[in-house]
C-alpha cells in the first residue's frame, strides 16, 4: 500500500503560465479521491502529473516519499493510470490489449491471460475479448480501457473521466470496481465533471481559476 504526494506542486506546459499553481494533495490508500472541475480546469493536467508524464515546475509529486521522475519509473513504483482517450492499440484485441499490459509489468503468459479473462469478465466484455478496438462502440472501447488498468493491479490507480461514456447501469458498475479497488488497499484517483460520480467518492478536490480548493476533505 503506497501513498501519492503533490506538495505545493505548479503544472505547466513548456514555458506557459501555470494551469494550476499551489497544488497540495494526497491520495491515501483504501480511498477514492475524486478531482472535479470543469472542462479545461486541469484535471488531466493533475492526473498526468501524478502519472508521471508531467513534470512539476515547482513542487513536488511524490510516492511513498520518492519523488516521481518519469513515467517508467512511476510505473515501476505501481503507479497506473486510466487515460482519459482510452489509450487503447487500436490494431489489437481487447484482450490483447489487456494482455500485452500485464505482461510490460513483469506478469507470466499464464498470468496474464488469467488477469485478462477476469478483468474483461467484470466489464462485461467477455463477448467482446477478440473484437479488435476499432469494431468496439466508445462504451465498450472505454470499458475495455477500465480492464486494462485494474487488470495491472496497481497500488495506485488514476483514473481519467472512465464514466464519460458509460450508460447509467456500467458506470454504476465502475464505480463499484474503482471501491473494490480502494477495497483491497489502493489509492484511487477519480478525475470527473459528474456530480454524482463524485459523490460516491471520499473525499473531493475541486479544481478552478488554477487552484486546488477541497470541496470535502
Ligand atoms: N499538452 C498541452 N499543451 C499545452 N496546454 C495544454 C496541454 N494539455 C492541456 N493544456 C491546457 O491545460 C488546461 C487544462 O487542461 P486539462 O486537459 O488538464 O483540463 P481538464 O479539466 O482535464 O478538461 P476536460 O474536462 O475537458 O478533459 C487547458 O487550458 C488546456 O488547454
Amino acid at each position: 500500500m503506497v501513498t501519492l504526494t503533490v506538495e505545493a506542486a505548479d503544472f505547466a506546459y513548456g514555458g506557459a503560465a501555470p494551469v494550476l499553481s499551489g497544488v497540495t494533495v494526497t491520495a491515501r490508500p483504501g480511498e477514492i479521491l475524486a478531482v472535479t472541475g470543469t472542462s479545461g480546469a486541469g484535471k488531466t493536467t493533475l492526473l498526468s502529473a501524478m502519472a508521471g508524464l508531467l513534470p512539476a515546475r515547482t513542487g513536488e509529486v511524490a510516492v511513498d516519499g520518492t519523488p516521481l521522475s518519469g513515467r517508467d519509473q512511476a510505473v515501476s513504483l505501481g503507479v497506473v493510470l486510466i487515460p482519459q482517450d482510452n489509450g487503447l492499440a487500436a490494431i489489437l484485441t481487447a484482450a490483447e490489449n489487456v494482455s500485452v499490459a500485464v505482461i510490460a509489468i513483469g506478469g507470466s503468459p499464464a498470468d496474464a491471460r488469467r488477469r485478462t479473462a477476469d478483468s474483461l469478465e467484470v466489464l462485461g466484455l467477455s463477448g467482446q475479448a477478440n473484437q479488435l478496438i476499432d469494431e468496439l462502440s466508445g462504451g465498450q472501447q472505454q470499458r475495455a480501457a477500465i480492464a486494462r488498468g485494474l487488470a495491472l493491479h496497481g497500488d495506485v490507480l488514476l483514473a481519467d473521466e472512465v464514466t464519460s461514456e458509460l450508460d447509467a447501469a456500467n458506470r454504476q458498475r465502475v464505480l463499484e470496481l474503482l471501491r473494490a479497488e480502494a477495497a483491497r488497499g489502493a489509492a484511487v484517483v477519480l478525475a470527473t465533471h459528474d456530480p454524482e460520480a463524485a459523490a460516491v467518492c471520499d473525499r473531493e478536490l475541486h479544481l478552478a481559476d488554477g487552484e486546488a480548493v477541497w470541496a470535502r476533505p
